[in-house]
């Protein structure tokens, strides 16, 4: 039912017409790939399985579609209730993979009533999940892999769903923990959740008399001590309620004590107050985790506050200064990453919310369905924009790799022809450009797509884990050549056919487009 209403009456009409059994090749592709870059990340797919096993259309959906279709005859009814998806056999690149323009990410082949009806739902399972996990490994690329990358978009993302899957697939695009509790709890031990505090919690106290501890705790000694560094130090001027709540957040935690510094001043008071309660910590035996800055110059200040840690841990003799986290949020993007790499900084960790889940940068990516071929019939669509013009008929993808290890290009071939061979060279073409040619001679060639549902056995090779998809980017992304992963016009990466596809696209492009007469 999570469909467009043309699926449903394009299913009627080929009901009508006897055509719902004819053999049908659907593929599912992009044209683009999105943020100006040049790659992209397969994901969706573990949704894409789970939908193709609960596939059926239970008697309530059926009364309502029966409201939308009020002329429609009531046999097509018996046979909207008995459709599933045991006829129908799921090819698909790997979860996690890089994937280019035009090579088939899914290709779905079957009855044409079920097959059409599965369009919209498979693209809605795989565009924004591609997006969102493509602009996490971005956001990881552009970190470096010493950060720690937190995801904190939920407040901020489409709608509740939207927000669970972005914590999921931002994990698989790298990064290590999410914000977002009910993705921890539905998605197992993969999806760390990890939390800092707000500004609300320091705003809530006023003052030092405000702070109260459970009887025979800890709280009190470190309360004591806090105040007696505050002596030492000559800090008596950071703000009360700051420290109120700092000396209580470490009460409630003191292991994981990691304190919100830009309350009221960020190195006048909330650093000095963190440095008051971690020294207390430190004596009473515990290891205070870091602070977060979510405001102003982030490498300005983290610089200053690794500085004043550095300071502290010479003055008191304190190893553990050099260990604290040092926290960035507010409004981080991809290009702030960037621009961050380039000056002096000594940010830890990062907290990215509405840039990230939001795909600031594009907000879809534009993966479409269509069909290829049906009953051993190649089946081709024209547009003035060549872009657009389809591919036709049955196909396989390869990916070629150089000595170097890394991909050169990716080829599609027609599902009949011999594959490119290791060691042997292979002529790639432009698909749309006659004078652009490349001989390939590969070190190692890759089959792309694989079974991965087929009716009788239901989902094959077992459904993409968080943990597998997420290694599986990383390690594609590390053999990718530099500039295609660049940030500023990244060098693009080919994307070619084999000369028989080449020839046998033109040839049926000529046979149906008519030739205009002018007079
Ligand atoms: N050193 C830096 N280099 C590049 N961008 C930075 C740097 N420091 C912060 N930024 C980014 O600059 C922007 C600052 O935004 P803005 O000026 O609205 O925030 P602010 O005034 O510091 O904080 P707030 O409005 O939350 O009090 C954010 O997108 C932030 O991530
Ligand atoms: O900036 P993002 O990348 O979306 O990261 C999440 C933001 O959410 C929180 O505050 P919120 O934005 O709700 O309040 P603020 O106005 O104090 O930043 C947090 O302090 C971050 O700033
Ligand atoms: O834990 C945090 O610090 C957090 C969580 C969500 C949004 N902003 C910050
Ligand atoms: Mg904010």
């Amino acid at each position: 039912m999570l469909t467009d209403m043309y699926q449903l009456t394009m299913c009627y009409a080929y009901w009508k017409a006897d055509r719902h059994n004819l053999n049908s090749n659907f593929e599912l592709f992009f044209r683009k790939p999105p943020f100006g870059g040049e790659i992209t990340v397969m994901a969706g797919l573990d949704q894409v399985l789970s939908f193709l096993h609960n596939f059926n259309f239970t008697p309530s959906d059926i009364t309502y579609i029966k409201k939308l279709l009020p002329s429609a005859s009531p046999s097509f009814f018996t046979y909207l209730s008995s459709l599933d998806c045991s006829s129908v056999t799921v090819s698909a690149i790997p979860q996690g993979s890089l994937v280019f323009p035009r090579i088939p990410l899914i290709t779905i082949s079957g009855p044409l009533g079920i097959c059409q009806l599965l369009e919209t739902t498979l693209l809605t399972l795989i565009n924004y999940p591609s997006l969102v996990t493509t602009n996490a490994a971005r956001f990881r690329i552009a970190a470096g892999d010493d950060k720690v990358l937190l995801e904190f978009g939920l407040r901020r993302a489409q709608g509740p769903d939207g927000g669970f899957s972005a914590s999921k697939y931002c994990i698989i695009g790298g990064f290590d923990g999410t914000s977002n509790v009910i993705a921890g709890k539905l998605l197992g031990e993969d999806v760390k959740v990890k939390g800092t505090h707000a500004h609300a919690f320091v705003q809530s106290f006023k003052g030092l008399e405000e702070v109260v501890f459970e009887e025979g705790t800890g709280g009190e000694k470190i309360k004591k001590s806090t105040l007696k560094y505050r002596r030492e130090l000559h800090w008596e001027d950071t703000h009360e309620g700051e420290l109120a709540a700092f000396i209580s957040y470490a009460d409630a935690f003191p292991s994981q004590f990691l304190a919100l510094i830009d309350t009221y001043d960020t190195l006048g008071s909330g650093l000095k107050n963190f440095i008051l309660v971690a020294l207390a910590l430190d004596d009473a035996g515990f290891k205070p985790a870091g602070i977060r800055l979510d405001s102003g110059d982030l490498a300005y200040f983290s610089s200053e506050v690794r500085k004043a840690f550095t300071k502290m841990s010479n003055q008191f003799d304190r190893d553990f200064f050099h260990k604290l986290m040092i926290v960035a949020s507010n409004d981080i993007n991809e290009n702030v990453l960037q621009e961050l790499k380039k000056q002096e900084h000594a940010i830890t960790a990062f907290g990215i919310g509405t840039n990230l889940v939001t795909c600031q940068k594009q907000p879809a990516l534009g993966c479409v369905y269509k069909l290829v071929e049906i009953e051993d019939q190649p089946k081709i669509k024209i547009s003035q924009d060549i872009a657009k013009v389809l591919i036709p008929g049955r196909k396989h993808s390869y990916r070629l790799f150089g000595g170097d290890g890394s991909p050169i290009l990716d080829l599609l071939i027609r599902e009949n022809e011999p594959p490119p061979k290791v060691g042997e060279r292979f002529l790639c073409r432009h698909p749309f450009e006659e004078q652009k040619r490349v001989f390939v001679t590969p070190s190692r060639v890759e089959k792309l797509s694989s079974l991965v549902w087929d009716g009788k056995n239901g989902v094959v090779g077992g459904m993409p884990t968080i943990s597998a998809s997420k290694e599986r980017v990383k390690s594609q992304i590390k053999i990718m050549r530099g500039d295609h992963l660049r940030y500023h016009n990244p060098t693009p990466y080919k994307v070619s056919v084999s000369d028989a596809l080449f020839k046998f696209l033109h040839q049926l492009w000529l046979d149906s487009a008519p030739v205009l007469e002018l007079s």
